[in-house]
């Protein structure tokens, strides 16, 4: 087994305690993105300062550098984004032996595991190169300190001994690869409205178990939806949801504190299902103590992505680690995905949040209007009728996206 690498956190705070407890919070935050990227953290460094703006002090840096050497640590990952020129001073004081990373390089990191569709997986690479790009050493070569582990893994790693001519115009190969892939994502989503289901999509915090419930919601639907299996983006699965009926669920790479801007912007197409949702289910993680700081960090995202309008379920997770009499939250349902509790709780506030999703409508429908009865049985749910000798009056409920289409090409007389 590969030993992990051991890693030294470094950040800045204002003077002052609460600058300094709130550090110390960020320091667990970075320590928690650090070890799920596969590293091990053996030490924490905060430095508090009139203006931690300018970063780390000199005396501070050889201080660090004094314990890179005392606890064999090959790797220091500093809080604070590190500009170009500050990285290079750095690398002097910390030696060649010593990788030099910071938070966004850790999250791009984890974005690259978990980046899994095509589309993603450029986006990645795009934004690795596009962060690279800048570091590079003058003499138009990668970082001396390039090499296998935190950081440096995903797509773009492959690149890391390129010269600068070489990424720039990958970089314009991948800017015209997304723009093809965006267009394609596009076409599908217009597809998908014609047959239009409400899209349900999980959201949250990195690691509150988003996936676990994408899991319970869509198995439990396939068994009983098999036949009915469309084929869609990857992430994107049918379910069926009691007192809805049929719907699709996105699941969403997980949200961190301060997701750097030029990642969100870089992630945009695929936090499209999320701006697209007619539901939100923001999951929580009840058992930590860290609930306020997952609830920010999501408000951040979304107000970044012009999603925060969008209606929202509060999933409180991971009730089962709580004790039995724990009183139960007013905004929000209380689950155990890996348990499968509170789900019927769960659909009946999806139900209720997508009232206004569905529309019910008198219609009457001439028997021969083939087009009408098809769209009819494929896309709305008749509720009532009453047949006559020219057609059938009947009330249905349909998506009010769907409506207009089914109005005008029927007459109610
Ligand atoms: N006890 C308990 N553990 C859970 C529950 N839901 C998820 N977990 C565990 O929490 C961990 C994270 O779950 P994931 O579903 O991967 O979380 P996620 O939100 O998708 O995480 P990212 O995709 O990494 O952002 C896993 O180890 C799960 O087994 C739950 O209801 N109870
Ligand atoms: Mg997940």
């Amino acid at each position: 087994m590969v030993r992990a690498e051991r890693v030294i956190l470094v950040g800045t705070a204002d003077k002052g305690e609460s600058a300094r407890r709130r550090g110390l919070q960020e320091l667990d935050e970075l320590a928690l993105l650090v070890e799920q990227a596969g590293g091990e953290v053996v030490d924490r460094y905060l430095q508090a300062r009139d203006n931690p703006e300018v970063g780390l002090g000199p005396g501070a840096l050889q201080e660090v550098a004094q314990r890179v050497l005392e606890l064999d640590s090959g790797v220091v990952v500093s809080n604070d984004d590190l500009a170009p020129s500050r990285l290079h001073q750095w690398a002097r004081v910390l030696g060649p032996g010593t990788r030099i990373i910071d938070r966004t390089q850790v999250i791009l990191d984890i974005f690259a595991q978990r980046a899994f569709s095509r589309e993603g997986r450029v986006q990645v690479e795009l934004a690795q190169l596009q962060y690279l790009l800048p570091r590079l050493r003058h003499s138009g070569t990668a970082p001396s300190r390039a090499g296998a582990g935190i950081g440096t893994r995903g797509p773009g790693e492959t690149h890391l001994e390129m010269d600068r001519r070489k990424i720039r115009s990958r970089i314009k190969a991948l800017e015209e690869a997304i723009e093809t892939l965006q267009k394609e994502r596009a076409a599908r989503r217009r597809r998908r409205q014609h047959h239009r289901v409400p899209l349900i999509t999980l959201v949250g915090y990195t690691n509150v178990g988003k996936s676990t419930l994408f899991e319970r919601l869509t198995r439990r639907a396939q068994l009983a939806q098999d036949a009915l299996f469309v084929t869609l983006d990857p992430s994107v699965h049918r379910i069926l949801i009691p007192g809805v009926g049929p719907a699709l669920l996105t699941d969403t790479v997980g949200f961190v504190e301060r997701l750097p801007h030029t990642l969100v912007a870089a992630f945009r197409a695929t936090l499209d299902e999320v701006v697209e949702a007619d539901v939100l289910l923001e999951v929580l993680d009840a058992s930590k103590p860290t609930l306020d700081q997952q609830q920010e960090a999501v408000e951040e995202v979304l107000n970044d992505i012009g999603a925060s309008h969008i209606k929202r379920i509060k999933v409180y997770n991971q009730w089962d680690k709580l004790p039995a009499d724990t009183i139960k939250p007013q905004d929000g349902i209380a689950v155990s995905a890996r348990y499968d509790q509170g789900f019927a709780g769960l659909y009946t506030a999806i139900s209720h949040a997508l009232e206004d999703f569905f529309i019910d409508q008198w219609l009457f429908v001439p028997w021969n209007d083939a087009v009408v009865w098809k769209r009819i049985y494929q896309e709305a749910t008749i509720i009532a009728r009453h047949d006559t000798e020219d057609g059938s009056r009947m009330l249905i409920r349909a998506p009010r996206a769907v409506l207009p289409g089914l109005i005008h090409l029927s007459d109610d007389p």
